[in-house]
């Protein structure tokens, strides 16, 4: 059978997972075009500061994120340790209500005194509760098993997860008997720092969160995390089109379905409109309004953006000092490499100290100041930087709608929006993050190749009893 010809609209992780995938499966013959506006990488961008690289965003990569940790072993990149390590201090507004030490013990002796036990129990009950189930979707995509929707997909790793999304973060971990304290001011934090949203979140993109801040063992990529996806276009060789896709009409069933309409990014030449046809058509940009604005014409029933807003984070880099008496420090050295906060109407949702994507340069010497990233969720004026920051050598600010305003009860999005035409960035609405968006880019490649081989009993047919009979009967 003939492969597919495949238009895939972005080039983020899902974008360019999706087209490795696909390669990996239809072999030499499948002819993929990626189409992206701004540059290969979407939310694992870096910005130039100070004539370094940095991560623009808080994308970050956890030791069982089988999908990243494989990319960037197959493409033989070195991880760099450290993303979000460091001394931890949780600010209220007025105080640095916690801190962890330098000292292992001090810092156990603070956690309890403050929290009870409840530091180290986030971490059993999200990796043993919720983690151990999520990691069943790499036996189920591996075995070629496809969902159509979101909600599906949630459902075979776990029955309870969709249920994550209808109920808030805080109340599940009440419900489960965590402290009103330590979810207050820790799981806050964690939220304001990885999604820059507040206490109400649904509880399966707050557990991601938390998965995030219970532990230790997190890394970027040396070198930038973008250079996962420039490495997965490049393997799959698929031809990047850098441009605007502006039209995707519905042609019909006999010939090629869809006919992409899009706009080159140059100046005048080639202004377009150009035109390609395919059989299929990935979206792999979020369907929202602000963010992108894709005609669909001609199909029997209108696509639409989907209605949720999404949330603006700007990311501020300074080279400065702390202020620290503002923090209520008498020396710099005792000031957090990473600062949560906890107050939901403070003007920053965190501060982390950062290094270039290349390493700590040898020449950062102890006179020059560091850099910090402060993330708000609008840009900040210079009077709430100066009641941060003295000395300010340097500054950057970069402004993005990073990822989905969450609110309970949101819809869950399809992966289908019509026939051969599928949509990754639905998983977003679950929860956002770089192993999400390739563990959604999995479902489609798998859905692309079912449909066109015909393989319908791996659609939406996944049931861990059938599999484990099956397992059972191949070893006797
Ligand atoms: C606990 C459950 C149900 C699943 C965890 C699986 C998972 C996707 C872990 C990733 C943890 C992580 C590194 C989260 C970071 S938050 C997203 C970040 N702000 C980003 O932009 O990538």
């Amino acid at each position: 059978e003939n492969p597919p010809r495949i238009a895939i609209i972005g080039a983020g992780i899902g974008g360019t997972s999706a087209a490795y995938f696909l390669r990996e499966h239809f072999g030499p013959d499948v002819k993929i075009d990626v189409f992206e506006k701004r540059s290969v990488g979407g939310r694992a961008a870096t910005i130039l500061f100070n004539d370094e690289q940095y991560e623009a965003g808080a994308s970050i990569i956890h030791p069982r994120n089988m999908y990243m940790v494989n990319f960037t072993k197959l493409f033989g990149l070195e991880p760099l340790g450290g993303a979000e390590s460091g001394k931890l201090g949780i600010f209220d507004g007025k105080d640095m209500v916690f801190s962890t030490s330098d000292w292992g013990v001090v810092t156990m002796a603070k956690m309890v005194w403050r929290y009870g036990w409840d530091v180290f129990s986030i971490r059993s009950y999200i990796n043993d509760h919720l983690f151990t189930e999520f990691l069943k979707i790499y036996d189920i995509q591996s075995l070629g098993y496809s969902f159509t929707t979101v909600a599906d997909l949630l459902l075979a790793m776990n029955e309870t997860f969709v249920e994550l999304t209808k109920k808030s973060i805080d109340d599940v971990l009440k419900d489960a008997g965590f402290s009103e304290r330590f979810i207050n001011e820790f799981v806050m934090g964690a939220l304001r720092m990885n999604y820059g949203q507040k206490l109400g979140l649904p509880a399966f993109v707050g557990s991601v969160s938390l998965a995030a801040a219970g532990e230790s063992g997190l890394w970027s990529v040396k070198g930038g995390n973008k250079l996962v996806p420039q490495k997965l276009l490049e393997s799959s060789k698929a031809t990047l089109i850098e441009a605007t896709v502006t039209k995707v009409t519905f042609q019909d069933d006999v010939g090629p379905m869809y006919e992409v309409e899009y706009a080159k990014n140059s100046d005048g030449k080639d202004a377009g409109p150009n035109r390609r046809e395919y059989d299929v058509v990935i979206i792999a940009t979020p369907l929202h309004d602000k963010v992108t604005d894709i005609k669909f014409e001609e199909f029997p029933k209108p696509i639409h953006n989907f209605p949720q807003p999404f949330h603006t984070t700007v990311a501020t880099f300074v080279e400065a000092k702390p202020n620290i008496s503002y923090f209520g420090y008498s020396e710099v050295c005792h000031f957090p490499d990473v600062v949560f906060t906890c107050d939901k109407d403070l003007y920053f949702n965190s501060i982390g100290k950062h290094h270039p994507v290349e390493g700590t340069s040898e020449t950062e010497s102890e006179n020059k100041n560091s850099i910090y990233k402060i993330f708000s969720n609008a840009v900040p004026t210079v009077q709430q930087i100066d009641n941060l920051f003295a000395d300010k050598n340097d500054l950057r600010i970069v402004e993005w709608l990073a990822y989905p305003q969450y609110n309970i009860g949101d819809e869950l999005p399809p992966f289908v929006l019509h026939d051969q035409l599928y949509y990754i960035n639905g998983i977003e609405l679950a929860a956002s993050a770089l192993e999400m968006s390739a563990i959604g880019a999995k479902n489609i490649a798998n859905l692309i190749v079912n449909h066109w081989t015909g393989n319908m009993d791996k659609i939406d047919e996944f049931s861990w009893r059938d599999e484990s009979l099956k397992t059972d009967k191949t070893e006797l």
